[in-house]
């Protein structure tokens, strides 16, 4: 394939490692908006959040597929579906790439259906990351809240205050090259209940990215990490 890195940062750079040794070709390394995205195949944008919805439109307006793993720009997601359902495009976004943390969001979502109904436990979480990071909570700390609220009629949404009423707390740390770690505790007077994931560096991410970016060249559709590691 043909691949257009749409941010060439510490990700576009671990990505184009791992495309090429899979025999890929990168034909486009950019950290501005001024490229010539016919030339690629398929575009991997791994940015900022204010360019992130730029990038994905224009790869969608010229009918080349797109995956963004860019966090930070959620609020324009249901825009980017719409227009990929418009212009019959193709279109991944996850906000954590790796095999190890999709098997994780799964735990996490059979862990919350178990203790939802357990009123001893409270909930919470914790993401630490380096401190080059733009966004917090993180993308991936965003996504496992969304997957325990769903299950509490009594949370509303996730907080970064700590003691918000009706809202998940959610702990931003920022330390050194930290890659990216994630723990989701369940506490009661008497013990805690801890799941975590640990990652030790970013190749993890940017091969779940050139598998993702393999899998959706050729289909039409708004798909998830979900759709290409067929789970479920
Ligand atoms: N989904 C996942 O699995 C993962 C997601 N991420 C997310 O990916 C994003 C990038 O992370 P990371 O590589 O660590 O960050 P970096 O800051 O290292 O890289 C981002 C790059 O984007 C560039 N950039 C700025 N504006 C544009 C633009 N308009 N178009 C294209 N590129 C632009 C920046 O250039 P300049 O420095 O000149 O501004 C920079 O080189 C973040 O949002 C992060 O949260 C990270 C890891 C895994
Ligand atoms: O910025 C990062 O580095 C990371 N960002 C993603 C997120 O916000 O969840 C994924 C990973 O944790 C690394």
């Amino acid at each position: 394939m043909k691949i257009a890195l749409l941010g060439y940062g510490k990700m576009g750079k671990t990505i184009e490692q791992i495309a090429i040794q899979r025999g890929h070709s990168i034909v486009i390394k950019t950290n501005n908006e001024d490229y010539d995205i016919s030339k690629a195949d398929i575009a991997i944008d791994f940015s900022i959040p204010t360019a992130a919805f730029n990038n994905i439109t224009h790869c969608l307006n010229n009918n080349i597929p797109v995956i963004s793993g860019t966090t930070g720009w959620l609020e324009n997601y249901d825009k980017a579906v719409a227009l990929c359902e418009e212009k019959k495009g193709a279109f991944i976004y996850a906000s954590n790439f790796s095999l190890g943390v999709n098997i994780f969001f799964e735990l996490n979502n059979t862990l919350a259906k178990m203790m939802h109904s357990l009123k001893e436990y409270n909930v919470s979480i914790e993401e630490i990351h380096h401190t080059q990071k733009l966004d917090a909570p993180s993308g991936t700390a965003i996504t496992l809240a969304n997957g325990i609220i769903k299950e509490y009629s009594n949370l509303n949404g996730w907080s970064l205050e700590p003691n918000k009423e009706d809202a998940l707390p959610i702990t931003a740390k920022r330390i050194d090259a930290v890659p990216g770690t994630h723990t989701v505790t369940y506490q009661s007077k008497v013990d805690t209940i801890d799941i975590k994931h640990t990652a030790h560096s970013r190749e993890g991410f940017a091969l779940g990215a050139v598998v993702a970016a393999e899998w959706l060249l050729g289909k039409t559709g708004v798909f998830s990490m979900k759709d290409v590691l067929n789970i479920n």
